[in-house]
């Protein structure tokens, strides 16, 4: 269903055309002013704005860049003055067509089709662009319905800038879901940047989010910008939220109320517009009834929430996710196999079909991966107890280096300097010492 907001001070003009563009199966609203209009925007989603360049509180243009800023719909511009300076002026300013009154419905009809046609175009090229540009690492090809609602919702809150709370066991595509809101939505030439909360240690935190000054603290040898602050424009996304250290939480709730904060050891505001979409897999209202998570903090983070299914309840996209793996590796795996994956339990979701897709591809030899999937497997976890129980691999050697590294440098930047890699890289790093430990003591 196509979306009109018909913004026209004329009651009865106005009335007139939501009557008659309704029975053209449009979905109208009306605005009698730009603050209505305004309020109408961020209520709804709009296709296409008729938008009057005379109304009592805006003049010209201004309404059309206002509109323009708030959403991306097509601004079709009616008007009682039709020279060619105003006609100029409304194109520049971002309109798609500009009417004259009095004018034909069946020409305006025309008009909100060809827009509603080319915004079409305009998002599936986007949507198609960033995919291809990314290197199409993931699939979102889906037969689930459930899936596909998520999808639908997704698009529809990557047109907001409100924040998201995506809710689902470990593995299920969290960050893979919010990469593609912020891929589709307009912050998506800006960085989107990842926060892994559960990695970086509480004395390190404030700076990290927030930034600090030179000599802020000892060891702060030179001015360094936070997270937030790199991140302006764009997407935050706040992975495990729920191991947010206690006394970051209010500093954050202000960010978020104010979009102003304070790098550690400065008394300057600095303003950044971000988006933060965060990730739990944990029960955030249980955490705030035990005073462990701000609520005020978890009401604000999760205005829009999207739940994401477990793999064992989209079973009809195992298929579907077993074939985008298997592509990298040009090999393939019978229906048997296929059969066997679709009724595995998948206690690690996506994550863990793609580990053993892959460790099954690089040990095969042959086309077909089928004696390498489970067997392999199983073989690899008991050959590993059998020869190596008290010896830590060469994942687990280079966490524990990593976490000594920051323990004696105290900065993650230095820490990555010093290993010639990335800060991602020493987060995750830490991130697999903490489920190594966590694994052990279970
Ligand atoms: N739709 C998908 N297509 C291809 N790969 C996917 C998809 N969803 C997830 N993956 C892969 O599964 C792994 C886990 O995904 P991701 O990190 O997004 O999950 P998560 O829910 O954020 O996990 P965690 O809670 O542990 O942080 C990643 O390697 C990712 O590339």
């Amino acid at each position: 269903m196509v979306n009109i907001l018909i913004v026209e001070d004329d009651t009865n003009l106005r009335n007139a055309l939501i009557k008659a563009l309704s029975k053209s199966q449009y979905n109208c609203a009306g605005a009698g002013s730009l603050q209505e209009a305004i309020e109408a925007i961020h209520q709804g989603s709009y296709d296409v704005v008729l938008l009057d360049l005379k109304l009592p509180d805006a003049e010209g243009v201004q309404a059309i860049r206002k509109v323009k800023e708030l959403s991306d719909a097509k601004v079709i511009v009616i008007t009682g003055y039709g020279d060619i300076k105003t006609a100029v002026e409304s194109i520049k300013a971002g309109a798609y067509d500009f009417i004259q009154k009095p004018f034909n419905l069946d020409i305006l009809e025309a008009d909100i089709n060809r827009a509603v046609k080319e915004k079409l175009t305009e998002e599936e090229n986007l949507t198609l662009k960033e995919l291809i540009k990314k290197g199409m690492d993931y699939t979102l090809e889906t037969k689930n319905p459930q899936f596909a609602k998520i999808l639908s919702l997704c698009e529809k809150y990557a047109k907001t800038d409100t924040n998201i709370l995506l809710i689902g066991e470990t593995g299920t595509g969290k960050e893979v879901l919010a990469r593609y809101i912020h891929e589709i939505s307009h912050r998506r030439d800006r960085p989107f940047l990842v926060v892994e909360c559960t990695c970086i240690p509480h004395e390190l935190f404030e700076s990290e989010l927030f930034g600090h000054e030179k000599g802020a603290f000892t060891g702060a040898s030179q001015r360094k910008k936070g997270l937030i602050e790199m991140a302006k424009g764009g997407t935050l996304f706040l992975d495990e939220v729920g191991e947010l250290p206690t006394h970051i939480q209010p500093k954050l709730l202000r960010f978020i109320e104010t979009k102003r904060f304070r790098r550690l050891g400065s008394v300057k505001e600095e303003f950044a517009d971000v988006r933060i979409i965060s990730a739990t897999n944990k029960d955030l209202k249980a955490l705030c009834e035990k005073g462990q998570f701000r609520e005020d903090l978890y009401y604000r983070l999760s205005v829009l929430e999207i739940r994401l299914l477990p793999l064992r309840e989209r079973k009809e996209d195992i298929p579907l996710l077993v074939r985008f793996f298997l592509n990298r590796w040009n090999k393939k795996i019978s229906t048997k196999a296929m059969e066997k994956l679709k009724n595995y339990p998948w206690k690690g979701n996506i994550r863990e079909l793609k580990n053993l897709i892959e460790r099954a591809c690089i040990l095969a030899e042959e086309e077909y991966i089928d004696n390498y999937l489970f067997a392999s497997y199983e073989k690899h976890e008991s050959l590993e107890k059998e020869l190596f129980e008290d010896m830590p691999d060469l994942e687990l050697l280079e966490a524990r280096y990593t976490a000594y590294l920051l323990k004696v440098l105290k900065d993650v930047d230095q820490v990555a300097k010093v290993l010639r890699c990335s800060k991602r890289t020493v987060y995750r790093k830490l991130k697999v010492l903490k489920e190594r430990e966590l694994n052990n003591k279970g």
